[in-house]
């Protein structure tokens, strides 16, 4: 388990993480989301004990982030936007350059687990100079994996990829969350390309987390008032007991409803009047929602 408590930090007036804290349960997968500037990087730089913070503290597993330093990057891995690979030498040079740096066991066994792994069988003899942007993410996957972490921290890691690297980073995030147990914190700015992984969600405002938990919790927590878009043929219009429709075509309508308990309620209605094909709650995914939390805040 991972608890941030009530970091602070600031770089001489800027202030770049304000009384950030929540917790992230072991075997996780976490989307740290916010714009360009939002504290993301900080926040896992001080996470994994390489900045110090002003005040607050982080735990991982119970350690001190800011004075177990050594024994929590033991358990930790780190994949930042600065690779740290050498591109003049092969990416099998690379992986047993660090793993020789992490004085590793049987290296050789490791790092064709990892090439398997992360199939980067082809090119493992090619320099890293010549790699692509997705080649040079499975290695430095690759890379920060080498000593078993039961932590992985990705900042960005899809940042650059066209849709079949995003997807297949993607691929290889659930991979190693569901095979190897390990609990992941992914950064982003684009949240539609985490929530098909993700199982928990912070979002960062200007350095500050504006909201967090489950997609379901999250949605439930702005969805006070829906408005339900209804397919449907209603041979008596659609005025059905105390509702009454916004708009009106030749087989959908929409209804604006005060709170979610109205949802049973019209439904049942309106399949007493007639045939009811399809109902959607419409703003009801996290996309529109994490929008109007921007919104929300982008004026404090
Ligand atoms: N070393 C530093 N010195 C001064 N200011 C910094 C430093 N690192 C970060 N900042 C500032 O702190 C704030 C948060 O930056 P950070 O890089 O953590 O945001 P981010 O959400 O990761 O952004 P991005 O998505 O662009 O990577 C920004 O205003 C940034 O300018």
């Amino acid at each position: 388990m991972i608890e941030v408590r009530d970091i602070n930090k600031h770089f001489g007036e800027q202030q770049a993480l304000q009384r950030v804290s929540f917790t992230i349960k072991q075997g996780s997968i976490t989307g740290l989301i916010g714009p360009n500037g939002s504290g993301k990087t900080t926040l896992i730089r001080i996470m994994n004990g390489v900045l110090g913070a002003n005040s607050g503290q982080v735990t991982i597993q119970g350690m001190d982030t800011s004075q177990q330093t050594e024994k929590v990057l033991a358990i930790c891995g780190t994949l930042t936007e600065q690779s740290g690979l050498y591109e003049n030498m092969s990416g099998r040079d690379n992986l047993l350059f660090f793993a020789d740096a992490f004085g590793l066991q049987r290296a050789t066994e490791r790092i064709d687990e990892l090439v398997h792994l992360l199939e980067i069988q082809d090119y493992q003899h090619r320099k890293v100079g010549t790699y692509s942007t997705g080649m040079k993410k499975r290695l430095g996957l690759a890379r920060v994996l080498l000593h078993r972490p039961s932590i992985l921290f990705l900042d960005e890691p899809t940042n650059g990829l066209d849709p079949d690297g995003i997807q297949m980073v993607l691929r290889i995030i659930r991979q190693l969350n569901t095979e190897l147990s390990l609990t992941i914190l992914i950064s982003s700015h684009v949240l539609t390309q985490l929530s098909a992984v993700c199982d928990h969600y912070i979002f960062m405002e200007k350095g500050r987390v504006v909201e967090k938990g489950t997609e379901q919790e999250i949605i439930q927590r702005y969805q006070s008032a829906p408005r339900l878009e209804v397919e449907a043929d209603m041979p008596n219009g659609w005025k059905t007991g105390i509702y009454s429709p916004e708009t009106v075509t030749a087989h959908t309508a929409t209804y604006q409803l005060s709170s979610r308990e109205h949802i049973p309620l019209l439904l049942r209605q309106l399949t007493e009047h007639g045939q009811v094909y399809q109902a959607r709650i419409e703003g009801n995914d996290l996309e529109s929602i994490y929008f109007a939390i921007r919104e929300a805040n982008a004026h404090e």
